[in-house]
């Protein structure tokens, strides 16, 4: 098994809500709720741990409110390395309407002290002499300038290690300058960094290889209910997700992530690898936290997953998702 580093800038104690359908300005009454520690990156991490890597987690964490993701890294085996700085991480509201609807409210993180970026990346350098793969998720606090992900896709890539980065926004498109080996935007943040609407198949067929004009060899697309596209070196594959019942989709993504990560890392065949994490995704969606590898019917879910070739130069036709 693989040794994985995940760095989260950002972490989130995660309070998810079931609920029928919102009636904004009323009294709502919930059902479930939950209170987790998240983060994009601890979220992948937590995956990969469940399927045997040994992973180390680090980022930037507020003391404040430290303990239960400290609990949950010595629960789940997670090597802390996380940079403790002064202030509290953010509570992000995770609404799982019923119907299928989700709403996610999420807060700007913690302030930052000046010499942050310095002491992370002294906190990385021997981290990244021992792992085989480095993941870089989620988004910066308010006051940590965007350029600071694209130092640390550059630090870890002269380190010779692949990067896998997921990001949105400002985060995003600094990141993409420093050439991470594989990028996992939903449509949704690849529309936002092409600024273009990305309305069918060959519309993101067409952002994909702007990412490999920008030089990105990996570039896995989520498109939520419509599955995931991924474009490599080797070629494009679509993979269709099985039918499930949706109660969140809150770390569908980290978990889709974690799973490619996993198989690629294992040197599995491309079709193998897309099938097992968009199942491992899928599985995902059916309650609220990351999916579970172990869950009874996962083989099931596996078996109904569906991989395709997919042309990525057909860029021609209104193909739907
Ligand atoms: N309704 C669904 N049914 C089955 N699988 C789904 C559904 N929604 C999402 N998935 C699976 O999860 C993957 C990731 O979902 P999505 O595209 O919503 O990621 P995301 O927006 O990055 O998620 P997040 O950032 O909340 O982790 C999809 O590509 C798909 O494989
Ligand atoms: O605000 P960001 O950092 O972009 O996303 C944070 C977040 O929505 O991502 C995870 C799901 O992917 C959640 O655990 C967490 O709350």
């Amino acid at each position: 098994m693989a040794k994985v580093l995940t760095v989260t800038l950002n972490p989130a104690l995660d309070l998810s809500v079931e609920t029928q359908v919102l009636v904004p300005g009323e009294v709502n009454r919930t059902g479930n709720t939950r209170l987790e520690p998240a983060g994009k990156g601890i979220n992948v991490a937590r995956v990969l741990a469940s399927l045997g890597h040994a992973v180390t987690v680090t980022g930037l964490l507020g003391e404040a409110n430290a303990g239960p993701f400290e609990r949950l890294f010595e629960v789940e085996g997670l090597d802390d390395q996380f940079v403790r700085i002064p202030g509290q991480n953010r509570i992000n509201i995770k609404i799982a309407e019923n119907g299928g609807r989700m709403t996610d409210l999420n807060g700007p993180g913690f302030r930052v002290p000046d010499d942050v970026l310095n002491r992370l990346q002294d906190r990385l350098a021997p981290l990244l002499t021992t792992c085989d793969a480095v993941v870089i998720a989620g988004s910066l606090p308010a006051d940590l300038p965007a350029p600071a992900v694209a130092s640390l896709v550059r630090q870890a890539a002269d380190a010779g290690k692949p990067v896998w980065l997921d990001a949105s926004g400002e985060g995003l498109e600094a990141g993409l300058k420093a050439g991470p080996f594989a990028v996992k935007p939903n449509t949704e943040e690849l529309s936002e960094w092409l600024g273009t609407p990305l309305t069918n198949l060959a519309s993101v067929a067409n952002a994909v290889a702007r990412l490999h004009d920008s030089g990105i060899a990996n570039a896995v697309v989520s498109m939520g209910a419509d599955g995931v596209l991924w474009s490599s070196p080797r070629g494009s594959l679509r993979s269709r997700v099985p039918p499930v019942p949706v109660v969140s989709t809150v770390c569908a993504g980290d978990t889709l992530l974690a799973g490619m990560l996993h198989g690629v890392l294992a040197g599995q065949p491309d079709d193998a690898v897309l099938a097992f994490a968009t199942a491992l995704s899928a599985e995902c969606v059916r309650h609220i936290g990351v999916g579970n590898p172990e869950a009874p019917d996962f083989s099931s879910l596996l078996q109904q997953t569906r991989v395709q070739a997919w042309p990525v130069d057909n860029k021609t036709g209104e193909m739907p998702l």
